[in-house]
């Protein structure tokens, strides 16, 4: 099979590896002409992903129509809050019935959607979406992990796990697209939780209380979004957050770190959960949900709370029951 991977990022990079482990010839789209060149010469993306040879079942390029014309499904590696730009460019080049996976883990800022809901606004291609505990790093260099494919046919679904899987890369199928999707887009926001928790030291037992009523809250939005509850105790929702929670190797545990620790957060790399935070309370206010901890997040990120007081109001809130 040919895929299409659009954006080479250290995501997009990390799946066209995994597309070629598992025998795929793969097309590696950037926008960027000078990088495509670097890895055509190099056979790596130094910029992304340093250190793993491509190898010669990927195509680096950085033409729509030769990444497109030829591909069977395609994957969209961008951020969540560029879709809305990169989708569009797509569209002249895609044939009606070519599957595509979303791989972004964020909600749109100004409008509260999902991945798929943006796609829905500008193509009718049938839409999937890949999420779970995937670090891009790990992924990459062919560490072992299990993702999961949505969509709401499952049987594509299905189709596009046996293409993408491989003996270090194991794909799920669940006919539940909007569940996938939530749970990778929301588990950010906690990441910088748990992230600005430890470096603000407030110790092992505060990590664990955060994750889990964060999960709490992650369930209880998704659920509002249009997710069925036992997708989120699954790789997208409880794997995916377990992950980026107890490792500073996600960008969002590190950003959050960064907060705990009053450092700078310029030059940090990209950091889904900034954007989705604020649209994320806002979402949680609509849908009538209590979720304190993503007030909290939003807050500190607005410069209106101190973590000192996020903890005082989450500490002192009225007693209640446990809740789940
Ligand atoms: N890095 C990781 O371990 C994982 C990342 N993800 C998700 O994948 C998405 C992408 O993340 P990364 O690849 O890691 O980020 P990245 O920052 O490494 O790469 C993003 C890529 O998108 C490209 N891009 C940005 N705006 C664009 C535009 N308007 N037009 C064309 N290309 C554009 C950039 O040039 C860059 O190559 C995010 O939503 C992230 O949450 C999901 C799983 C793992
Ligand atoms: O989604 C991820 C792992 O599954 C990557 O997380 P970060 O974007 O926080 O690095």
């Amino acid at each position: 099979m040919t895929l299409a991977v659009i954006g080479a990022g250290a995501w997009g990079t990390a799946l066209a590896l995994a597309a070629a482990r598992a025998e795929q010839s793969v097309r590696l789209w950037a926008r960027d002409g000078t990088q495509v060149q670097a890895m055509r010469e190099t056979g790596e993306n130094a910029k992304a992903l340093p250190g793993v040879p491509l190898g010669s079942a990927i195509l680096p390029t950085a033409d729509l129509s030769e990444a497109l014309s030829d591909a069977e499904a395609v994957l969209v590696v961008v951020p969540a809050q560029t879709l809305r730009q990169v989708l569009p460019q797509l569209a002249p080049h895609l044939a009606p019935l070519i599957p595509l996976v979303l791989c972004a883990k964020g909600i749109e800022r100004d409008t509260g959607l999902l991945p798929s809901d943006i796609a829905r606004e500008t193509t009718a291609n049938p839409l999937l979406s890949l999420s779970g505990p995937s670090f891009a790093a790990d992924v990459g260099r062919g560490l072992p992990t299990a993702v999961v494919v949505g969509a709401q046919d499952e049987a594509l679904a299905g189709e596009i796990a046996r293409f993408m899987s491989s003996g270090s890369f194991r794909c799920y199928s669940n006919g539940d697209l909007r569940g996938v999707e939530a749970g990778g887009a929301l588990k950010n926001v906690f990441a910088l939780a748990a992230g600005a928790a430890a470096g603000a030291g407030l110790g092992a037992s505060a990590q664990a209380a955060l994750v889990t009523r964060g999960f709490v809250e992650l369930r209880r939005l998704a659920t509002r979004l249009g997710a069925n509850p036992e997708t989120i105790m699954g790789l997208s929702g409880l794997g995916d957050l377990l992950l980026t929670c107890s490792s500073a190797q996600s960008r969002n545990f590190a950003y959050g770190l960064a907060l705990g620790r009053g450092e700078s957060r310029e030059g940090l790399k990209l950091a889904e959960g900034v954007p989705t935070a604020g649209i994320a309370a806002h979402l949680a206010v609509q849908h009538g949900i209590e979720a304190p901890i993503i007030n909290a997040v939003t807050e500190i990120l607005a410069g209106r709370l101190t973590i000192g007081d996020a903890v005082e109001a989450l500490m002192t809130r009225p007693l209640k029951s446990e809740d789940i």
